[in-house]
């Protein structure tokens, strides 16, 4: 399977684009200059595009992805807020932007061409708003407000709007600060990373009351980690057997395995990675793990080994204050 890696490096303002070899070394293809500090990133699930948040002019600018994985800019739309996160819908119909520090998360159209119009609903009200993540189904919009300790649950209609589900929202352990999001493969089960306390809830996403629930609360960091807790992301691997979770103050990433349903995690071991870890991704055949280095200015490539375990391959120079990884499958 050929496969790009792309990262965003705001500080230096730039895209990098790998390509990741088979055996999982990484060849430079390309490198774009944003006029912006381009931060989250997101590739259309028709894989035609790559969408990427930048400040401070916030905007989505929309880059082509050519059959070798190669960027061109081809549009751009105006956000409501500094982008955070962003993503999109499974049909690649909306694009959803949660902003951190305005608060919020928007619905923006994309259109049969594929670029991203301007929002066309904005909920506000959401402090420290930091992902919006739809369900496998393409009906439960989960937002977590970090600074709220809830994660909000909205319904997305056929008309491309979102609406407060019956069960509104859920709650975290007080101070915990829900973040990232990842869903395991068979629908039923999420997992959410929370920043402030450093911990990975198991949320059962339909329960026997068609509720969310959450199932399990895990620390992910080592007994003896004493310090400030400040994690960020959460990935899964695409057969749904590991887990994996950063922290930044250690720059260490928690390796989980998970229960064959889904439900239940189990710490297998701590990576040791890149200073600061704040973005990271696996590949889509399941074998690799990138992980950026906000403060190291590298990323670092992961061979995945039994158990989940990551054996450390090789290591590359990036933009400046890389905080964002994604992979995209070529064809
Ligand atoms: O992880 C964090 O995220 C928030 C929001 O990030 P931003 O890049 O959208 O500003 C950040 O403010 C916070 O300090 C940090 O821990």
């Amino acid at each position: 399977m050929k496969q790009v890696v792309y990262t965003a490096s705001p500080e230096s303002q730039q895209i990098h684009a790998w390509q990741l070899q088979e055996d999982g070394a990484l060849t430079l293809l390309q490198v774009t200059d944003v006029a912006g500090q381009v931060q989250p990133m997101v590739v259309s699930p028709k894989k035609d595009f790559l969408y990427v948040g930048v400040r401070p002019n916030f905007r989505v600018l929309a880059f082509r992805i050519a059959a070798d994985g190669t960027l061109s800019l081809a549009g751009e739309a105006p956000l409501p807020g500094s982008p955070t996160h962003i993503s999109t819908d499974r049909q690649g119909n909306y694009l959803f932007c949660g902003s951190y520090n305005d608060a919020c998360v928007s619905i923006s159209p994309i259109g049969s061409d594929g670029l991203p119009q301007a929002p066309s609903q904005v909920i506000s009200g959401l402090d420290g708003c930091h992902s919006a993540n739809i369900d496998l189904n393409n009906q439960t919009l989960f937002v977590p407000a970090l600074k709220q300790d809830r994660i909000c649950l909205y319904q997305l209609n056929a008309d491309g709007t979102l609406a407060p589900r019956e069960q509104a929202q859920v709650t975290t352990v007080e101070g915990a600060g829900p973040r990232h999001m990842a869903f395991h493969p068979n629908g039923a089960y999420g997992y959410v990373v929370n920043e402030l306390d450093s911990t990975v809830d198991v949320w059962a996403l339909n329960n026997v009351h068609g509720q969310v629930e959450r199932v399990q609360s895990l620390d992910m960091m080592p007994k003896d980690f004493s310090d400030t807790r400040w994690a960020a992301d959460i990935h899964i691997t695409p057969d749904g057997r590991f887990l994996y979770a950063c922290d930044r103050t250690s720059s260490t990433i928690t390796v989980f395995s998970i229960s064959e349903d889904g439900s239940v995690l189990a710490i297998e071991g701590y990576q040791p990675t890149e200073t600061q870890p704040r973005g990271f991704n696996i590949d889509h055949s399941g074998q690799y793990l990138v992980a950026a280095g906000q403060k190291s200015h590298h990323i670092e490539v992961y061979k995945i080994q039994e158990r989940g375990l990551l054996n450390p391959l090789a290591r590359y120079a990036v933009g400046q204050g890389p905080m964002w990884v994604v992979i995209h499958p070529l064809g």
